[in-house]
């Protein structure tokens, strides 16, 4: 193999994950010619309307599937949380690099924390799953919908009290440093939201790096900067994740962390308002049981019943 081909979303987050990869990969080998190919998905295109409206998250993907499954691109980077349970056909995860921050960040205008943000302030977020937790905490704030690329989030914080983003977006970017985020000629205060308070998405601050099944030399190559830690930990939090068959319509986070030789998976689920919100919290050694046994013991805890209520949101 001398030439690869690697596919990439057009936002500045996505580009520079890609360039980071690349980089990564020229260090493994030098000789090998990369270039990088930009594909415009729909998610991109449709920035208007809420993603649990227009199809979810998969829109991100299938679109880079396909270039995949041509030959037109070899591998494909991707944030971890952005990939769909099940992939397209003939098309596996060929590496996990080693995870960034995990944690989702309140950035607020005037530097605030969750806790002492303005009764009744307005918090910018479209994830379902951010705001239910958002409203656990603080009933009284007001929870407005904020979709388009982070560079784009930022920029809206203007005419909010504060927004939430992940940290690893952030953090790729350059653009976090200490606990200050500065980017687009802004400068905020930023205040980390621990797993307690907001369970991440899964696979949130991960990138999962996909390719064809059939591809044994791209394979190789990924097995290089691939991270077993972090892939054990996504594989129970996405396990988790389709086993309540996670959609966007619902709000779900799961979030694993190694301890010692087993890992220590928090979940939560809520109903699509956020009135309730149901937390669990389960150690194992197997990480895809794990997620799996959480998921069916918080679904027969009443995750069924907050499941089966849908709303027009
Ligand atoms: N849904 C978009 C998306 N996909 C991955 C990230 C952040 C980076 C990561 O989680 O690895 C973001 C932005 C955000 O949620 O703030």
């Amino acid at each position: 193999m001398r030439r690869l081909r690697v596919g990439t979303r057009r936002s500045q987050l996505a580009t520079t994950q890609t360039g980071a990869v690349v980089a990564a990969l020229k260090k493994e080998r030098s000789d090998l010619e990369i270039e990088t190919v930009e594909i415009v998905t729909r998610g991109d295109q449709i920035l208007d309307v809420s993603l649990s409206k227009v199809g979810g998250k998969g829109l991100f993907v299938s679109e880079i599937e396909k270039a995949l499954q041509d030959g037109v691109i070899d591998i494909a980077v991707h944030s971890a949380k952005d990939v769909p349970a099940i992939l397209a056909q003939g098309l596996v995860i060929g590496a996990i690099p080693p995870r960034e921050d995990p944690r989702d960040l309140l950035i607020a205008k005037n530097g605030q924390t969750l806790r002492d943000l303005p009764e009744g302030a307005r918090v910018g977020t479209s994830s379902l799953r951010r705001r239910a937790q958002l409203l656990a905490i603080r009933p009284d704030l007001e929870v407005v919908p904020l979709r388009g690329n982070i560079d784009t989030r930022l920029r809206k914080l203007q005419d909010l009290d504060a927004i939430v983003l992940a940290a690893a977006g952030i953090h790729r970017m350059g653009w976090l440093s200490g606990q200050r985020v500065q980017a687009e000629g802004v400068s905020y205060d930023v205040t980390p939201l621990t797993p307690f308070e907001c369970v991440p998405a899964a696979g949130q601050g991960a990138l999962a790096i996909e390719c064809r099944e059939q591809d044994t030399e791209v394979l190789q190559l990924l097995a290089a900067i691939h991270d077993r830690e972090t892939e054990r930990c996504v594989m129970a939090e996405r396990a988790f994740l389709a086993e309540v068959g996670g959609s966007c319509q619902v709000p779900v986070g799961a979030y694993a962390a190694p301890s010692f030789s087993r890992l220590n998976l928090a979940a939560m689920l809520a109903d699509a308002r956020g009135n309730v919100v149901l937390r669990g919290a389960m150690m194992g050694e197997n990480a895809r049981e794990l997620g799996r046994e959480l998921a069916l013991r918080m679904l027969a805890g009443g995750g069924d019943r907050l499941l089966a209520m849908t709303y027009e949101v």
